[in-house]
């Protein structure tokens, strides 16, 4: 066999960040939701709050989006993108349903600190000035780690309460992981061609991701 498989910028980034990547997609509400010891009250506080994160990481996939179609190396690029922009739109409609299901009322649903400076963050990457290859490398993370959680939701010997399925699936699908390949795949396309300061960003967004994520799931313990 073949032993000089390619690894990419990425998984060299993961292996260095390990213990925060594992915070990231193991913590203690995602656990609390596979062993189904979960408290409703926290999941209708990520309910409220992922809610509103969606509704601001939307103009960030669009940002993406446009980048995708002027400085992709390939066509291809810019579909899988736009995938991900089509399954926000299925998204939002999900969310308003189990905010009904769940009555939580998203109207009087406030962003709290963390999610407020998730959004300043994303927003802060749609400015021009930042390379594509960091801003890739971001909305991979952001997408990564939500489906590593709900995956592990959804894996062998789990015991997540049925009503809660729904959200596992939503993430944990395996259509949603060949997506965050595929995302994976341009990002690190994109960062073999980039300069040594975007590397250093990109690496630094990376963590950040990683550290706003951790910083998301700790809303829920309220
Ligand atoms: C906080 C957060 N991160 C990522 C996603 C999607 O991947 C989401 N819906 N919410």
């Amino acid at each position: 066999m073949e032993k000089t498989e390619k690894r990419g910028m990425i998984d060299t980034w993961l292996d260095k960040h390990r213990s925060l990547y594992t915070a990231a997609t193991r913590h203690d509400f995602v656990v609390s939701i596979r062993d189904g010891s979960v408290d409703l009250s926290s999941f209708k506080t990520w309910l409220g709050q992922d809610y509103l994160f969606v509704r601001e990481f939307v103009p960030f996939v669009a940002n993406v989006l446009i980048r995708a179609g002027k400085e992709s190396g390939e066509t291809s690029d810019m579909e899988v993108v736009l995938g991900g922009l089509a399954s926000l739109n299925d998204e939002i409609e999900w969310f308003k349903s189990e905010g009904s299901k769940w009555g939580v009322d998203f109207s009087t649903v406030v962003a709290q600190k963390a999610n407020q400076e998730y959004s300043r963050f994303l927003e802060a990457l749609m400015n021009s000035e930042v390379e594509y290859s960091v801003v890739l490398t971001a909305f991979w993370g952001i997408e990564a780690v939500y489906q590593e959680s709900f995956a592990h939701c959804l894996g062998d010997g789990n015991k997540t309460p049925a009503e809660l399925t729904g959200a596992c699936n939503r993430w944990g699908n395996d259509g949603f992981r060949q997506y965050c390949l595929s995302v994976k795949n341009i990002a690190e396309r994109c960062l073999e061609n980039a300069s040594r300061d975007a590397l250093v960003e990109a690496e630094d967004v990376l963590v950040r991701v990683l550290e706003h994520e951790v910083a998301f799931w700790e809303m829920s313990r309220g």
